[in-house]
């Protein structure tokens, strides 16, 4: 299930429907089967009943019919290839439904897989990649990719055996002519090659031009607010112009040249049917070649192209696919979370555990190091504060508790027990991080509280009440069925805090983590919050990281934090004293700045 997806998974998930892949064929077959004899049918009649060759298809049916009429042998024979047409065209019914179930079979386990190995990608691996890209591979390259695999289905084996077919035929018609055919397959197939490659290269750069379009419109339209808040609408949607006009210029020039290929392979097959019948004139007048036989040589050779034609498209679609799978194996190799063993839970019968830090060094990518040699503990129950100036790694250390980023160097510990011995899945059950923005569904807000767990109503207004929100779903005409729009949208700054506060209330977890998760609250709000809180918070081992003075002055225990170093740690006061918290300033102006 891991790994890339090339052709040969796409050849084993056709194997795996072995029953509807030989269904297919087998009535693929057999309307094949039905058509092959249909060109020769009335040309034979030219013969035998026109030029006066008397042959064993008027015999045969004079003797069924016991008369010898123009009229029956015209109809007889029309009534035949009338059924053959009829009965090829249920086959060939039967034969699409099947194919159409291998396909659809094969964009699920697609979407599957895809969707399988995002549920588990590193954060770090999810950061490099943009939504609007994740998007569009998901659902463009799935289609284009299982109907390569239709084609793959209906038209290898019967194209290869009506060709095959014919081939016999012409031959026993006339080998000369025949063989003069099939020397010119494999430049029909060479330059067919030539025509996929470059009708590929011409696609890419269009599938190119429309993901970034994607990408920077998605953008714009999300951060909206800014654009117009800074007055730069002109800007941003004068470079999505510019986008758009690539757009048009590469799909141009891969809707005229991929039309001008198919044309010109059309040209060129009309031009050797052409030659043919030419050659066919000849070999009448200068050979034993029958008028009915040349017309049915010349019919087969029409024929000859539909399959010719299906299995050229297939080597142009082969090549065009190539991208679309390129597309795909980027998001399918992004790496995994790592999955520890659950061997051991320091949560369960216990309402808290410690959590600990031991020598954490960590770099985001190959960039420099932005956590130094980091020891640090909340002991059971206790209330710790990380405090230090923007950009000194405070949110990256809270990240790397919960096992965001397991590439640092050192020890996360959970009642001292390495986080790798507990399993990310139970850690995450049992610690609740809250981010600086709290980020929403565009759901209801029963939807975004419970997150698909099931909740009692007694509990979500439990919760809401603990978070100061419960009279405000109260007043709102549809309540807790009310959608909050795109990320909250619906929702002011405060109120969305609260949600997530409310949020966290109903999760339950042994273990807190604040990210100035509060910071959009104002002073006195905050400060009720917290106090509203604290029933909530007592006895669970809580981390905050906070600006506020009012906020961190309720920890045991701070920790400075600056340049990725803990540059000190003690209480608030102790803290004060050295000058690392300004409490005046804070006091005076209502912030406070670490
Ligand atoms: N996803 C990321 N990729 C690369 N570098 C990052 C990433 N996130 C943060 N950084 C860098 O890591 C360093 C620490 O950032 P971090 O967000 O942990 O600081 P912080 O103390 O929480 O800041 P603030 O108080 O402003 O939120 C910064 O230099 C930042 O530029």
């Amino acid at each position: 299930m891991t790994g890339k997806y090339t052709f040969k998974t796409l050849h084993d998930q056709i194997k795996a429907q072995e029953r509807d892949f030989w269904r297919t064929n087998l009535l693929g077959i057999g309307a094949t089967l039905l058509l092959l004899p249909i060109p020769m049918l009335m040309p034979l009649l030219i013969d035998e009943v026109l030029l006066g060759h008397p042959g064993k298809m008027t015999e045969f049916i004079s003797s069924i019919f016991g008369n010898s009429e123009v009229w029956l042998y015209i109809s007889v024979i029309l009534a035949v290839i009338l059924t053959l047409r009829f009965l090829a065209f249920f086959l060939n019914n039967k034969k699409t439904f099947y194919a159409t179930k291998i396909t659809q079979k094969i964009s699920y386990l697609l979407r599957h897989r895809i969707l399988h190995h995002l549920e588990r990608i590193s954060l770090s691996e999810y950061e490099s990649l943009k939504s609007g890209n994740i998007a569009s591979k998901s659902v463009q390259d799935v289609e284009s990719i299982s109907g390569f695999s239709g084609q793959i289905v209906t038209t290898l084996l019967s194209a290869s055996l009506m060709l095959l077919g014919i081939a016999v035929i012409m031959l026993w018609m006339n080998w000369v002519l025949a063989l003069l055919v099939f020397l010119l397959n494999p430049f029909f197939l060479a330059f067919s090659k030539l025509l996929g490659r470059k009708t590929g290269e011409l696609l890419r750069r269009q599938y190119k031009a429309y993901e970034i379009y994607h990408e920077l419109l998605n953008e714009t339209l999300e951060l909206f607010v800014q654009v117009r808040v800074s007055n730069q609408e002109r800007s941003f949607f004068g470079i999505l112009q510019g986008h758009a006009k690539e757009i048009e210029s590469a799909s141009l020039d891969y809707g005229y040249k991929a039309s001008v290929a198919q044309t010109s392979s059309t040209l060129l097959t009309n031009t050797v049917v052409d030659i043919f019948r030419g050659l066919g004139i000849a070999a009448v007048a200068y050979s034993d070649l029958t008028v009915g036989m040349m017309i049915a040589f010349l019919f087969y050779l029409s024929t000859l192209v539909s399959p010719m034609q299906q299995l050229m498209g297939l080597v142009i679609s082969y090549q065009t696919i190539k991208p679309a799978l390129e597309r795909i194996n980027t998001l399918l190799t992004l790496s995994h979370e790592p999955h520890y063993p659950h061997e051991c839970n320091p949560f369960e019968d216990k309402k808290t555990t410690s959590l600990e830090l031991k020598e954490i060094s960590f770099s985001y990518g190959n960039g420099k190091e932005v956590l130094h040699n980091i020891n640090l503990k909340a002991k059971e129950g206790q209330k710790i504060a990380l405090i230090g100036p923007s950009g000194s790694g405070k949110t990256t250390i809270a990240q790397i508790m919960v096992g965001f980023y397991p590439s640092h160097r050192g020890e996360i510990l959970y009642g001292d027990v390495p986080i790798e011995k507990i399993g990310l899945p139970i850690v995450r059950e049992n610690t609740a991080l809250m981010l600086q923005e709290a980020l929403f569904f565009n759901d209801t807000i029963r939807m975004n509280l419970t997150l698909f767990k099931e909740k009692s109503e007694t509990e979500i207004y439990e919760a809401l009440k603990a978070a100061q929100l419960e009279e405000f779903v109260a007043k709102l005409e549809d309540g807790l069925e009310t959608c909050i729009g795109k990320n909250g949208i619906r929702l002011s700054g405060g109120q969305r805090q609260r949600l997530a506060i409310a949020r966290l209330i109903l999760s339950d977890p042994k273990i807190v983590i604040f990210d100035e998760a509060t910071s959009a609250l104002d002073n006195e709000t905050e400060y009720h919050l917290y106090e509203t809180l604290e029933a909530f918070l007592k006895g669970r081992t809580t981390i905050i990281i906070a600006h506020r003075t009012t906020t961190i002055k309720q920890a045991d225990h701070i920790y400075f934090i600056d340049d990725g170093y803990v540059k000190a740690e003690g209480s608030y006061e102790e803290l004060r004293k050295i000058g690392l918290i300004q409490a005046e300033f804070d006091a005076e102006k209502n912030t406070t700045i670490c």
